[in-house]
């Protein structure tokens, strides 16, 4: 999907919210456990009840790859029952020498037919623009994220005598363009999604961590929204497991519903 299909997606649903697919064997329903796919019945619900809401899902690798090739069975199947016009993020955060960068590129973006992936930066541009090489794909790039770890290396001041987070978003800006790559940015950083705006005006942020860590959507959308949106805003647990009863999907839709309202006065607000 190019970036004014994204746009176009985002005005048409007054909404900016991906949906997280972290489907959790322990969390789910008990009545979906004796289904023959637990996870892949549990994830088309959600993706049947949330999907008048959502511009993008994003499958998190991890629920999938602990359960073995069963796992990925699953994730492709997934993948195949989201509607063509919803972005679709792989969570995987990958990156590695560049010749290891390109297969996993090639896992995403040709066996599996994902639109983004999620990618490090800590081992530099030979690890990222491997990802950039597929047209209408993006890399979604960590640069601020959502956990307190985050404060270990991204907000230090590097040798260029600024936050890491700085120099990850300026030099990344060598390699991709606003057509094909986002940066991560998590709604728990608050006003530091300002300075994310400044250094990279017209990027697309995924921005994970509304909900379950607590951050503020009218906040990042303060912060973070430009003239286009250019915000993804990520919300897993607080739209999957509303409910972990037999109305769990019903509950999903409600939470999400919940968000693209709140997201729809936002983006009212933003336009006047
Ligand atoms: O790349 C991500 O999606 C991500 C980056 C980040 O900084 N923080 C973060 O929570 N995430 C992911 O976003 C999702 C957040 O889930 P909830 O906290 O349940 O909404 C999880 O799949 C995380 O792996």
């Amino acid at each position: 999907m190019n970036r004014s299909q994204l746009i176009a997606q985002i005005e048409y649903k007054s909404s900016f919210l991906c949906v997280g697919l972290d489907p959790d064997l322990d969390k789910i329903p008990a009545h979906l456990k004796s289904e023959p796919d637990p996870i892949f019945s549990f994830c088309k619900e959600i993706v049947e009840e949330t999907a008048d809401y959502a511009v993008a899902y994003k499958p998190n690798i991890a629920f999938f790859e602990a359960l073995g090739p069963k796992g990925w069975e699953s994730l492709q199947k997934v993948l195949d029952i989201i509607p063509k016009e919803i972005f679709t993020i792989a969570d995987a955060k990958r990156g590695d020498i560049g010749n290891t960068s390109k297969l996993y590129a090639k896992a995403f973006f040709e066996s599996m037919d994902f639109d983004s992936i999620t990618v490090a930066p800590y081992m530099g541009a030979d690890s990222v623009t491997p990802f950039l090489e597929f047209e209408n794909k993006w890399v979604i790039l960590l640069a601020l994220t959502s956990n307190a770890g985050s404060q270990d290396f991204q907000t230090i001041e590097d040798g260029h005598c600024k936050p890491l987070f700085h120099s990850v978003i300026e030099k990344s800006q060598e390699w991709g363009s606003p057509e094909n790559m986002m940066y991560v940015v998590g709604a728990t950083r608050g006003e530091l999604i300002g300075e994310v705006r400044t250094l990279a005006p017209d990027h697309f942020f995924l921005v994970p961590g509304v909900g379950a860590q607590g951050g503020s959507l009218a906040e990042v959308a303060r912060y973070g929204m430009n003239a286009n949106c250019s915000l993804l805003v990520n919300s897993s647990r607080g739209i999957i497991y509303a409910s972990n009863g037999k109305d769990f999907a019903k509950a999903a839709r409600n939470e999400a519903k919940k968000l693209q309202e709140e997201m729809s006065v936002l983006l009212e607000k933003h336009r006047k």
